[in-house]
């Protein structure tokens, strides 16, 4: 069918809006879509239809696709870090709305280069489910956690048979009355894992509940913690667990900073720490979560895990004059592979960074971005600490954001 003709199926009621594609394919079902609701509400669509990748690329990914959100994309860099995985001085795209969020980011990533550069190391990498069991009451969920202790081995063989990649490293048991929650938490490799860990864990609980009392009632059970502000990743992590750190010099930190090592100290000391624990945050730093948001934009990663991403911890001391700072992201969860990294746009977004695809060994991939977007996220927390210790934050957003 043609765009005309499905216009008039769904307005005479013989196709509802999301079968579309069943009679066309994916260009022509998105813009008869696009034409239905621009009818319908009065919105002119022109822009959002303007996208430039193949309706068929991003069938995995949309359901009722009428175009794409474009958002500006910028770059940082190049981003000097010494890390594990990450090889060279990548660039990194940033995708934003916020004036003065790229060139901020920026200057932190230039003072860098102007020092010695940073180091970042991935520390762990567990992927988590946890579904939730009925048990009768706490005599049951008892038994039910020490089966579960004493069959790991068991566990991880069915769990891993659904996977390629996946390794099951931990599965915890946590007991609340008659409920039983097992945090599973995998190793993901370059994949961001959501999808493989709740396929995994699926199988695993099939065994479970043949060899325990407990009955499973949802198989994410809120422990995990997808997508929710959650203490249990801030500290025992989820994705990874990355820190990076830098040494400023007296003078790098007065020429590009226009202000000293102990004043951005003070600043953090008295924001990113005392605030942040008046406040009851989570997240003890300034805007980890900025950064981290622009760069899964750009390259593809499920946008809604920024929660997590912002569980990170900025500290910054003096250090022989000199300014010393670090940054640890406690749960960034983000891969290279599946999901929307295999969007077009976001795939030229990783090769930026020279992170496509997965990785040699598996998991490399994943280690360097979770690598660069630390350090970056680290050049941005200098940079708005400077500022503010300096007086320059309004009249920098007054001057690049409005
Ligand atoms: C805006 C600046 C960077 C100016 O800062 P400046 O020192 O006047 O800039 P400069 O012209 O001297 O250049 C210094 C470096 O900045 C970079 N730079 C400079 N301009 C650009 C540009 N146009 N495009 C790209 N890069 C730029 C660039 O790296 C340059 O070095 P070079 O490479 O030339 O050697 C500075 O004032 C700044 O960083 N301010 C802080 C702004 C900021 O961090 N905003 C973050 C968002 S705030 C928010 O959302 C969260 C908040 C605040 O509510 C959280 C909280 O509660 O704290
Ligand atoms: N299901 C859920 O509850 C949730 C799903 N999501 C969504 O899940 C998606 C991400 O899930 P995710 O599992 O990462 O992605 P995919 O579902 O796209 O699966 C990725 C697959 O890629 C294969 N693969 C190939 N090479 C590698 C490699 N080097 N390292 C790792 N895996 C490799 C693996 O297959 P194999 O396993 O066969 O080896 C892996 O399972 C996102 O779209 C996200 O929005 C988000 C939150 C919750």
């Amino acid at each position: 069918m043609d765009t005309d003709e499905l216009v008039t199926a769904v307005e005479d009621g013989d196709l509802r809006l999301h079968e579309l594609e069943q009679h066309a394919d994916a260009d022509v079902a998105t813009a008869a879509r696009r034409r239905l609701l621009a009818d319908e509400t009065g919105a002119d669509l022109e822009t959002t239809g303007a996208y430039a990748f193949d309706a068929a690329a991003a069938e995995p990914n949309i359901e009722n696709m009428v175009g794409a959100a474009q958002v500006p994309m910028g770059v940082v860099g190049p981003v000097a870090v010494d890390g594990a995985a990450v090889a060279g001085e990548p660039y990194l795209p940033l995708a934003t709305t916020e004036g003065a969020l790229v060139a901020s980011v920026n200057r932190g990533c230039a003072a860098m280069r102007a020092a010695a550069g940073a180091t970042a190391r991935v520390l762990k990498n567990a992927m988590t489910r946890a579904p939730v069991f009925r048990v009768e009451g706490v005599a049951e969920a008892s038994e039910t956690a020490a089966w579960v202790r004493d069959n790991a081995d068991r566990l991880a063989a069915t769990a891993e048979s659904t996977t390629g990649h996946g390794e099951l490293r931990d599965v915890t048991p946590y007991v609340v009355g008659d409920n039983v929650f097992l945090r599973f938490a995998y190793d993901t490799k370059d994949a961001m894992g959501m999808n493989m860990a709740t396929i995994a864990t699926e199988a695993a609980c099939e065994t479970v509940e043949s060899e325990t009392p407990a009955n499973l009632v949802a198989l994410s059970g809120n422990l995990c913690s997808d997508k929710k502000p959650a203490a249990i990743n801030s500290v025992e992590g989820r994705g990874r667990t990355v820190a990076a750190d830098v040494v400023l010099p007296r003078e790098v930190v007065e020429g590009y900073f226009g202000t000293t090592p102990e004043a951005i100290s003070e600043a953090n000391t008295r924001k990113n720490l005392v605030g942040s624990a008046k406040a009851g945050s989570l997240g003890f730093n300034a805007h980890a979560a900025n950064t981290v948001a622009a760069a899964f934009l750009a390259t593809g990663q499920d946008i809604a895990q920024v929660v997590e991403g912002s569980n990170a911890i900025t500290t910054a001391d003096v250090r022989d004059g000199h300014l010393y700072a670090s940054l640890t992201i406690a749960s960034l969860e983000l891969g290279t592979v599946g999901g929307g990294t295999k969007l077009p746009t976001q795939r030229e977004g990783l090769d930026v960074v020279g992170v496509r695809g997965g990785g040699n060994p598996p998991g490399t991939n994943a280690d360097a971005l979770a690598e660069v977007i630390t350090t970056a996220a680290l050049a941005g927390e200098l940079s708005l600490l400077g500022a503010l210790a300096s007086n320059h934050l309004a009249s920098a957003h007054e001057e690049l954001g409005r």
